[in-house]
């Protein structure tokens, strides 16, 4: 029987964007649905919001630790509505190119709606019927706020939240020591809060590599957070107006609280069970897909936070791009997760690629070597007092790079170049080519060097013949 799109894209955010926009652009009928806003929590309430807060707190710790270089200032006046306002500009610019004017005119229909599945086939919205050759659900995800008692009643904010709040909290307690935390705990403290974070793991960024993100901690604690460790928020009063965040063995008396502990996948108002699209059925949420991003129905296709992967914007796009292709044309293309990158926007940055060190130990054995290279080392680093921080590339002995983790400032840029060569599965000899004097991009190439300057160390064979060839010359003059 023939049908109306040959994609209907359920979600406008960072995944179902990309198939719209891209799928349009190949000529397919596509219909966009979205129940509020098409941009997605990237634009509204996460990357792009986060970024310019840390930008604007960034400014604000230079300007008041601008003495070391000679720079006196007064302490800087923090007008915290200003650089909300920052924030919301941000958005403002970044918009227009996720605006319902910009897909329409792609050629998407965009329809405003929150529908559900009622068949196999069809998905309704505003008592349309749509039915297509495929779907797409991209709906993302919202906090998971754990439940704690005496938090519903006390009030809290998440990250949906607390991109518009006006007036800066004078104490903040963070639930949850993730890149959510982390990111806006050293936003706020920089921009005056009291900040404490409280995580339940044993260090902040339990995903990361230990000693990358340890660096993150310390600089976090050095900056005056509080962060708390191997901690519950257990339950919350509300004394005279005042909320105590219980957790531990303390009490933290807080204006306000921020919830980060998390996401849970938007698939509730659906209906799946009439599409035949299945959950996960462990303890990992989210729409169950096929390496082909199938669903259990196979022609409806998931991709981004609602399959609770990789949540990041960049593999919301990269799961995106795999689904075009095999939705609308043949469904034979898998995802390759080999080379996923991401950064926390901390500063220091941490990014990463591939395998922790712990991971690559558990695949290889022994079988791979690890190189450090220190931001210190950097001449560049050095002249813009930029010294904390290392790059960490891990190898297989033959050299194939397979993880790789850099903390420290442009963290977030400098990983590219990794990214690059993991992609092209090149050696870590690759990364050692020119590199501009002086940048802090060198410091990947002098882990490449020191990986070749390690290895010849230990050839003991190679010393001893060169040692001889230009005893020989010599001797010839
Ligand atoms: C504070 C914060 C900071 C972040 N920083 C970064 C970062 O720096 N870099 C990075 O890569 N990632 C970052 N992320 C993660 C990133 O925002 C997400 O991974 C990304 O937005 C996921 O894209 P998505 O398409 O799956 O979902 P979204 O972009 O959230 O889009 C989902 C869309 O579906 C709509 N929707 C939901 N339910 C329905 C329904 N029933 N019907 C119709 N429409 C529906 C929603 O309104 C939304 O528009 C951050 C997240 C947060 C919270
Ligand atoms: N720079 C970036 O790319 C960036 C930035 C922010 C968020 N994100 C994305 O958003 C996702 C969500 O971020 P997040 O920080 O909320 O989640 P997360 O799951 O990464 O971290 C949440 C942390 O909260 C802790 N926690 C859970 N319940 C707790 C409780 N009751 N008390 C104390 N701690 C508790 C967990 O141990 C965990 O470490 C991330 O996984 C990431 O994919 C990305």
């Amino acid at each position: 029987m023939a049908v109306e799109y040959d994609l209907v894209v359920i979600g406008g955010g960072s995944g179902g964007l990309v198939v719209a926009g891209v799928a349009a652009a190949l000529k397919a009928k596509v219909a966009l649905v979205e129940r509020d806003r098409l941009g997605g929590d990237c634009l509204w309430y996460g990357c792009v919001p986060s970024k310019s807060l840390i930008h604007a707190s960034r400014v604000a710790y230079e300007v008041k630790h601008a003495a070391r270089f000679g720079i006196h200032c007064n302490d800087p006046q923090i007008d915290f509505a200003k650089a909300i306002g920052h924030v919301q500009s941000a958005i403002a610019a970044i918009e227009p190119h996720d605006s319902p004017k910009r897909f329409e005119s792609l050629g998407v229909e965009v329809i405003f709606g929150s529908g559900e599945f009622v068949d196999k086939h069809t998905f309704v919205v505003n008592n349309r019927r749509l039915k297509a050759r495929a779907f797409v659900i991209a709906t993302g995800s919202r906090p998971a706020v754990p439940s704690i008692s005496g938090l519903q009643a006390a009030g809290y904010i998440t990250n949906e939240e607390v991109f518009e709040i006006t007036e800066r909290p004078d104490s903040l307690a963070i639930v949850g020591g993730g890149p959510i935390g982390c990111e806006l705990g050293q936003a706020f403290a920089r921009l005056g809060s009291q900040v404490t974070i409280i995580g339940s793991s044993d260090r902040l960024l339990p995903k990361e590599d230990p000693e990358a993100a340890a660096v993150v901690q310390q600089q976090l604690i050095s900056e005056g957070i509080r962060v708390l460790t191997n901690t519950r928020a257990e339950s919350v009063d509300v004394v005279n107006g005042k909320k105590y965040l219980i957790a531990g063995n303390e009490k933290i008396a807080v204006d306000q609280i921020l919830v980060a502990t998390g996401r849970n996948p938007n698939v509730e108002s659906l209906n799946l069970e009439a599409a035949g699209v299945a959950l996960h059925q462990s303890s990992k949420k989210g729409i169950r897909v096929n390496a082909k991003l199938q669903t259990t129905n196979p022609r409806i296709y998931a991709c981004g936070d609602v399959i609770s992967g990789y949540q990041f914007t960049h593999v919301a796009s990269h799961e995106a791009n795999v689904i075009i292709r095999n939705a609308l044309f043949l469904p034979i293309l898998k995802v390759d997760y080999r080379v996923i990158p991401w950064a926390t926007f901390t500063d220091p940055e941490l990014a990463r690629v591939g395998l922790t060190e712990a991971e690559a130990r558990q695949r290889y054995g022994n079988n791979i070597d690890v190189i450090k290279q220190e931001y210190a080392e950097v001449d560049r680093a050095q002249a813009e007092a930029a010294t904390q921080g290392f790059a960490k590339i891990i190898t297989k002995r033959n050299g194939e790079i397979i993880g790789a983790h850099i903390v420290g400032a442009s963290a977030g840029e400098l990983i590219h170049e990794i990214i690059l060569a993991m992609s092209h599965k090149l050696k870590i000899s690759a990364l050692g080519g020119i590199h501009i004097y002086p940048t802090l991009a060198e410091v990947v190439s002098k882990a490449a060097f020191a990986r070749t300057q390690e290895k010849y160390e230990k050839n003991h064979t190679l010393q001893g013949i060169l040692e001889k060839l230009f005893r020989l010359m010599r001797s010839l003059g």
